[in-house]
């Protein structure tokens, strides 16, 4: 059996099975297309380059060498057969380190529990992180519950995290790199943070430029990052208005492919659509961590409205192009943005924690 064919076949014996089988028959629908390419009249370049928030540099490759030298590869055994249990455990876990970071920096702040009861929220609660798959909290602590066996009480679960994610990278054929370690888990999550700090799919490219600088992240790592993309699934909601009123025209979005707008259609109907369908992200190799996410964008086969805006805006038109080029500079650059992204507000010493268990703050 070819890999995607059995990756199809596991999804089905899982509870997500049935949707999976309705995106995947709209992926094979999509992935028989051949794009039509059309010119796209837009101003030319101008330059979006600016830095604000500092990276911090403080994390280091060596940081458990004394005191959890295999870190690395416990962690690799139980992601490895996570992928291969559950493969949509990879994408998913890789957008949750997306959400750590950004909100309140790489420091596990996503994962605490909300507590019964409470009045205030945590991250987890917000509208922004509602679709966050549980097989990702589910693996953060498959991987810790092994970390904690063989070094107990040594290793954050914000390491943990930007290991497992770059695991899954690794496990859908996209590059392997070193992670630096030496995060501290937060001491709180306030759902109040999450907000300004999470793109949304209707966020101009403006939007996302300010929003990515304001982290130390430069448009390249904007559209290299986004790359992220080239996996996963997206639900409805999430670009339904791109299928039947753009940005209030009661038309659909005319970036959008005449038969990539027909297949989604199917699925995601106006009206009554089950509310757990989604779609790939990357209507070609949904499952491959490839650069066909970029030759997408230039063909109108992008899904969410944010992605397909980088081809059509003038200032990352040439990065998604550049990177669309040729597999080895996307995966150069998509290295490059992740490991600046996980040094976003890094904690240290006595303003974090080392959890246990990575749902709950020590108490
Ligand atoms: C640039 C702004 C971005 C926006 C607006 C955005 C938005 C989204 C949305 C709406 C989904 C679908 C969620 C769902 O319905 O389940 C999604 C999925 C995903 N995002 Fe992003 N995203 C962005 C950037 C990123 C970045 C920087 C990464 C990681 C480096 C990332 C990784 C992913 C992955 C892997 C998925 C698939 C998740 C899955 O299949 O469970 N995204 N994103
Ligand atoms: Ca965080
Ligand atoms: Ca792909």
């Amino acid at each position: 059996m070819n890999p995607k064919r059995s990756l199809f076949f596991s999804s089905l014996v899982s509870p997500m099975g049935a949707l999976l089988y309705l995106l995947l028959l709209s992926f094979f629908f999509v992935s028989s297309l051949v794009p039509t390419s059309q010119a796209l009249a837009l101003g030319t370049n101008a330059n979006a380059t600016r830095r604000r928030a500092p990276v911090h540099h403080d994390l280091s490759l060596d940081f458990y060498s004394k005191t959890c030298p295999q870190v690395d590869q416990i962690i690799s055994s139980v992601t490895a057969a996570r992928y291969r249990d559950s493969p949509t455990s990879g994408p998913a876990t890789i957008r949750l380190f997306f959400h750590d970071c950004f909100v309140e920096g790489c420091d596990a702040s996503i994962l605490i529990a909300p507590t019964p009861g409470s009045i205030n929220k945590v991250e987890r609660e917000m509208e922004e992180n509602k679709n966050l798959a549980a097989e990702a909290f589910d693996t953060v602590n498959m991987v810790k519950a092994a970390v904690e066996n063989k070094c107990p009480g040594l290793v954050s679960c914000a390491d943990v995290l930007a290991i497992a994610a770059r695991d899954f990278v690794h496990l859908a054929g996209g590059p392997y790199y070193t992670v630096k370690k030496g995060r501290k888990d937060s001491k709180v999550s306030l759902g109040g943070k999450v907000h300004p700090n999470l793109p949304r799919t209707n966020s101009t490219v403006a939007e996302l430029v300010r929003l990515f600088s304001s982290k130390g992240l430069s448009p390249l790592d904007l559209v290299a990052l986004s790359g992220a993309h080239t996996i996963g699934f997206s639900h409805c909601d999430q670009f339904a208005s791109r299928l039947y009123d753009f940005r209030g025209t009661k038309r659909p979005d005319p970036a959008m492919d005449a038969r990539l707008l027909k297949a989604l259609r199917m699925s995601c109907p106006q009206f009554g659509g089950n509310a757990d369908v989604v779609a790939p992200c990357d209507v070609q190799t949904p499952f491959q961590f490839d650069h066909a996410y970029y030759a997408n964008l230039e063909t109108n086969l992008g899904l969410l409205a944010t992605d397909q805006a980088l081809f059509l805006d003038p200032r990352t038109r040439p990065l998604v192009q550049d990177l669309g080029r040729d597999k080895a500079r996307f995966f150069q650059a998509f290295v490059a943005g992740m490991e600046k992204m996980g040094q976003i507000r890094v904690k240290k010493g006595k303003r974090g924690e080392i959890r246990k268990d990575c749902t709950k703050h020590l108490t």
